[in-house]
């Protein structure tokens, strides 16, 4: 039975709810705060809390921004965010929307990085669903405890935070990647806040730390077995699924093992897709095809090096390579277009290297001759793209400052319009900066980045620059699926939201960005979901009928952040 006292009203587009009191201000769906119209306050028994004069939804957003403004720092500003989206979900989402250029750093990377580093901390009230593996029983009931039945979730965004942007296991706080994902999912694609749920499931942390820090919040025991850890995973998908089943799993900032074996085990059985792998390769996607149309060569004479063979890079490989493939190469010699560099350097033949990498590793002739670093174990990244002279550099290491000057230069020599993409995050792991990139290659670079950075000024030119992120992708990916009532996250799909990116870039004039501005997010995931739908019918997948009419029934889907109707029942 729904014992849920508040249900939305689609047909007359309103909140009903038996909740009276304070106990409708501390919901953040009904809240409106000062905004409860005198009406409301009488039905909801509001009279006397809250002060008497009612202000319009643009005057709260007006003062929540010049308080977010008073913030001492990016920290600071994130917990001012998170405390408002506590409180009230429509002021959160419409001051963020007004403000997406400056907010998406604060509640996405690079802050969320910090947030998540400092979570244990800065802990204020619990904030989605944490599922831990010591209580495997509990999953149910926990996804229960939401409220929420059936029909009434599209998306969960699940992350076990081995693998937090490129800053690496930080247990329980995890959650806030979660959080945050879903945060940038309405904001950018109109996802409806009350249809998502975040999880984090706590399986332990090898960070020591965390288990030794007397604040920490989550289990405080290694990572578990990889047994106990499938079993539980598989516990999370069955009863996620079976409560929810037309919701998209989304998987976060899993370690490379895991991401590759659950997406293989799961992707083919259910509506689910792992954003580090797929999100990214399909970002990774569109920039390439926008410097690529800069740069003047065809896709398929391109030579790629990926500086970071892990769950981000091989992940950008696997759907670089299937664009060569559309581009007339055949699959093998696409393949050959890659040299993937990891821990200990390039990935060659006889070198213990991932199931998922082996496609990407070298023939041993190949690089017999290359000089090799004792200390690294291999061959480095100078020499590859000494021997390589790749057209296309692309960072998902975590290494920051690992893109040096001589190896730019060296690239920069015999390439003049040289593709790179420093995607690691948060900002101080980029590989490298814009500034550098473009003052090292004379403005020749064609250069997104995976955190955000400010325009770059190099002889006569501003260069803008495009944010490879994944967050280009992922909203208007689930929002098309969701419309089309789609069964499986195809490769289709994620081709059709690369494309979609690609071609909401208007120009490849000097200085222009690779990306869509990120100003502009809302109507990017518009278009992808619009053309996600497309592939979704095409491939075989979309059980709603997919019509000349999508595009318009994917921005009629999209959530706004208006205030509706609460009614009393
Ligand atoms: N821009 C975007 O949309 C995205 C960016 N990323 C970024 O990519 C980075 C990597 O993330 P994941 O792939 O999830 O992590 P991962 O741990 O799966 O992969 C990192 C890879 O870098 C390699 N590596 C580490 N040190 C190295 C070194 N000194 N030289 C060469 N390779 C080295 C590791 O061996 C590993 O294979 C992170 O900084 C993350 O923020 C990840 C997903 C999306
Ligand atoms: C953007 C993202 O998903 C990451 O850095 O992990
Ligand atoms: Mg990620």
């Amino acid at each position: 039975m729904n014992t849920e006292p508040t249900r939305w009203n689609p047909d007359l587009e309103r909140w009903e709810t038996t909740s009276r009191g304070r106990a409708v201000l501390t919901d953040p769906r009904l809240n409106k705060g000062t905004a409860f119209t005198e009406d409301e306050r009488q039905a909801l028994d509001l009279v006397g809390l809250i002060p008497p004069h009612v202000l319009t939804l643009e005057q709260q957003s007006s003062r929540a921004y010049a308080q977010f403004l008073a913030q001492p720092d990016d920290l600071a500003k994130n917990v001012y965010l998170a405390a408002l989206q506590d409180r009230n979900t429509v002021l959160f989402y419409r001051l963020v929307g007004e403000h997406l250029d400056e907010m998406l750093p604060i509640v996405y990377t690079p802050t969320v990085g910090t947030a998540i580093q400092r979570y244990s901390y800065e802990y204020r009230r619990p904030r989605g669903v944490y599922l831990s593996v010591d209580a495997p029983k509990d999953v149910e009931r926990s996804l229960r405890a939401t409220g929420l039945g059936p029909d009434d979730v599209d998306l969960i965004v699940a992350t076990d935070g081995e693998a937090i942007l490129g800053i690496g296991d930080w247990g329980v706080g995890g959650i806030n990647i979660s959080v945050g994902k879903l945060a940038v999912y309405t904001a950018a694609g109109g996802i409806h806040p009350a249809r998502t749920i975040p999880v984090v499931l706590d399986v332990g942390t090898n960070r020591k730390e965390l288990m030794e820090d007397p604040l920490y919040l989550g289990n405080r025991h290694p990572r578990v077995d990889r047994e106990t850890y499938d079993a539980f995973v598989e516990t999370y998908v069955d009863t996620a699924n079976r409560l929810f089943p037309g919701a998209v799993l989304h998987w976060e900032d899993f370690g490379p093992d895991n991401a590759r074996r659950i997406l293989a085990r799961y992707g083919d059985r259910y509506l689910t897709f792992n954003d580090d792998v797929q999100g990214t390769g399909a970002v990774n996607l569109a920039a390439v095809l926008s410097g690529v149309r800069a740069s003047g060569t065809p896709l398929r004479d391109h030579r790629v090096v990926i500086f970071g063979a892990g769950t981000a890079g091989i992940g950008v490989a696997d759907q670089l390579r299937d664009a060569l493939v559309s581009a007339g190469l055949t699959p093998d010699e696409a393949t050959r277009r890659f040299w993937c560099v990891g821990r200990h350097g390039l990935l060659t033949e006889g070198m213990a290297v991932r199931d998922f990498q082996a496609p990407y590793a070298r023939p041993a002739e190949e690089v017999a001759d290359w000089s090799r670093d004792a200390d690294l174990g291999g061959i480095p990244l100078a020499e590859v793209v000494h021997r390589v002279s790749p057209t296309i550099l692309i960072g998902t290491s975590g290494q920051g400052g690992a893109f040096t000057e001589p190896v730019i230069r060296d690239m920069a020599a015999s390439v003049s319009r040289p593709i790179i993409l420093p995607m690691s995050n948060p900002t101080s792991l980029a590989e490298a900066t814009p500034a550098q990139l473009l003052g090292w290659t004379d403005g020749g670079a064609l250069v997104a980045t995976g955190s955000p950075f400010a325009p770059v000024t190099h002889g006569d030119i501003t260069y803008q620059i495009g944010q490879a992120n994944n967050a280009f992708i992922f909203p208007g990916l689930s929002l098309g699926a969701i419309v089309a009532h789609a069964t499986r996250m195809t490769d289709g799909m994620l081709k059709a939201s690369a494309d979609a990116v690609a071609e909401q870039v208007g120009s490849s004039a000097p200085g222009a960005a690779l990306l869509p501005p990120t100003q502009q997010l809302r109507e990017t995931s518009a278009a992808v979901a619009t053309a996600v739908a497309r592939a979704a019918a095409h491939d075989g997948v979309a059980r709603a009928t997919v019509g000349d009419d999508i595009g318009s029934r994917v921005r009629a889907a999209m959530w706004q952040p208006d205030y509706h109707p609460v009614h009393a029942v």
